[in-house]
């Protein structure tokens, strides 16, 4: 039997910077991975696959240049199922090395086979025509992940229906194509098959796309994935689905009210469910919630003292950015090494086309908290780079306080949105203001610069900048 400062269960985001931050303090550590490669959801079928694919996409759609040089910039051949996976398969595999390198260099074992608790320091790791492992630990770090959730009406044994894991398989592309579910998944994917000329409906019960986005955002997303060709039937619902026998028949999904969409496949992305069953968990005293997904306090440990649980096993927001430093925090105090915290304001990053992030508070969320505000926006068709690079719907949006015209929000949509982002953030988490911005000197020509553009446009609306206090 072999023992370790700490055993984590899981080698996606949280799993890897959970060991590896471990590994820095000097700790002892084995991960356990029960796939034979390392990387979880964020590696393997989620993240870096999904995000790639996006990049592939408009490579070979030539998005990027449409109109832009006065001549056609698509690629001349019909795009095929291989050239759409080749690149993805690439970086995922480079993703793998990279992984198991950072284990390595820290001195982390990884032990494959499936982990579960036979007791509240002990992880049983069984493998196929493998004897049983025990690792016992002063600390165990549950970082399991989560599954894409399958709801029945949808026969996902037929290879023309998928979640968001067998999509990754498909043999040949779609001709068209119904998603259902217009979450974050669903979404980007409807935005990726658009891109490449493919019809796509996006079906959800839901009227509003991406609820949590500032009002103006999401339905400027909208306008924009309508204008690629998205097909939106948001407040709809899939009453049925047939899917013939004959591969060549179209497989038919009839709407509440009656409408009847006839597609070749189906993508069904409606949420995602903690990996929990099995694992021992509640044998031990773990608390488990509604979803099956771990209960934890605010630094991560669950109900057993030195048993932690960090990423989508968690549940919201379920992120491969969150549960990395979910895990840094956990690992922090499950040594008693220096006290730290959840960044307070996170960013959000949606891979459509276009891209979308925000961090802070939307106009809704402000006027529910009756805080007055100020907005301000720059548009990318009247940045420099913008105009350079064709963004011709691009924008920026910043939510003030009016009181002292403190940042208390940032909205981009457009090329770059999730990088632009963080000049934002870091003015959200260091508490800034408007001066912060009308004072920086950004590079001409930038996207950046609209920072300063829509801080004018704030500026305007109130027409002065509240003075100086001591220190900034
Ligand atoms: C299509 C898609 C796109 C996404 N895009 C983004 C994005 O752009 N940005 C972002 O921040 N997040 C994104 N996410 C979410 C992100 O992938 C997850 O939040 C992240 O992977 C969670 O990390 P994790 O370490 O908690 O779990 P996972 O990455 O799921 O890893 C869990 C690991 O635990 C292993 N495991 C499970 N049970 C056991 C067991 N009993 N024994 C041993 N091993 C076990 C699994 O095999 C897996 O390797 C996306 C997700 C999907 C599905
Ligand atoms: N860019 C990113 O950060 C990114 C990208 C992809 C995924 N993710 C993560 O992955 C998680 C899962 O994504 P997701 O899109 O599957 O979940 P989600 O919770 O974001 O969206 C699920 C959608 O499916 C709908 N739905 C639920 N049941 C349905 C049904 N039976 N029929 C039709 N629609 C139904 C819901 O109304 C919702 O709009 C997210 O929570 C997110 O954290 C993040």
């Amino acid at each position: 039997m072999a023992h370790f400062d700490l055993v984590v269960i899981g080698s996606g985001p949280a799993g890897e910077k959970g060991a590896v931050h471990a590994a820095l303090h000097g700790k002892r550590v084995a991960v356990v991975e029960r796939e034979p490669v390392p990387g979880g959801t964020a590696a393997n079928t989620g993240t870096i696959p999904s995000k790639t694919l996006r990049e592939t996409s408009l490579y070979l759609s030539g998005f990027r240049q449409r109109g832009l040089y006065g001549v056609e910039a698509h690629l001349q051949h019909k795009t095929t199922v291989s050239d759409f996976l080749y690149r993805e398969r690439r970086v995922k595999g480079g993703e793998r090395q990279r992984i198991l390198e950072d284990l390595q260099r820290h001195g982390v074992e990884l032990v494959y086979g499936k982990g579960t608790l036979a007791d509240k320091r002990t992880v049983v790791v069984s493998r196929d025509g493998q004897p049983e492992r025990r690792l016992t630990a002063d600390v165990i770090l549950v970082a399991t992940g989560s599954s894409p959730f399958r709801p029945p009406l949808y026969p996902f044994g037929d290879p023309r229906v998928h979640d968001s894991d067998e999509l990754l398989d498909i043999q040949q592309l779609p001709r068209a194509l119904v998603v259902v579910g217009a979450g974050v998944i669903g979404s980007e994917y409807a935005c990726m098959f658009a891109a490449l000329g493919i019809p796509v409906t996006l079906v959800d019960p839901k009227a509003e796309l991406l609820p949590f986005l500032d009002d103006e955002v999401s339905a400027l997303l909208r306008q924009r994935m309508e204008a690629l060709g998205v097909k939106m039937r948001l407040g709809h619902t899939v009453e049925t689905v047939e899917v013939p026998p004959d591969p060549n028949a179209p497989i038919r999904l009839t709407l509440k009210g009656g409408e009847q969409l006839e597609v070749d496949q189906v993508l069904v992305a409606s949420g995602r469910s903690a990996n929990t069953a099995g694992l021992g968990l509640e044998a031990v005293g773990v608390k488990l919630g509604a979803r099956g997904q771990v209960e934890v306090g605010p630094e991560y440990q669950t109900a057993v003292p030195g048993i932690y649980a960090v990423g989508d096993v968690i549940g919201f927001p379920a992120l491969a950015s969150t549960s990395m430093e979910q895990a840094r925090i956990a690992v922090m105090h499950a040594f008693g090494l220096e006290a730290n915290r959840m960044a307070p304001v996170l960013p959000y990053g949606i891979y459509t086309i276009p891209e979308v992030s925000m961090a802070g508070e939307t106009e809704e969320s402000l006027r529910s908290k009756d805080i007055p505000y100020v907005v301000g926006r720059a548009h990318f068709s009247t940045n420099a780079r913008g105009q350079i690079i064709g963004e011709c719907y691009g924008l920026l949006k910043l939510l003030f306080r009016k009181e002292d015209l403190r940042l208390l929000g940032v909205h981009v949509l457009g090329e770059q949105a999730s990088e632009l982002v963080h000049v934002g953030l870091l003015a959200l988490m260091t508490g800034a203001s408007a001066r912060l911005f009308v004072e920086t000197c950004f590079n001409y020509p930038t996207l950046s610069d609209a920072y300063k553009t829509a801080t004018y446009d704030a500026l305007e609306k109130v027409r002065s900048l509240p003075a100086r206090t001591p220190g900034t």
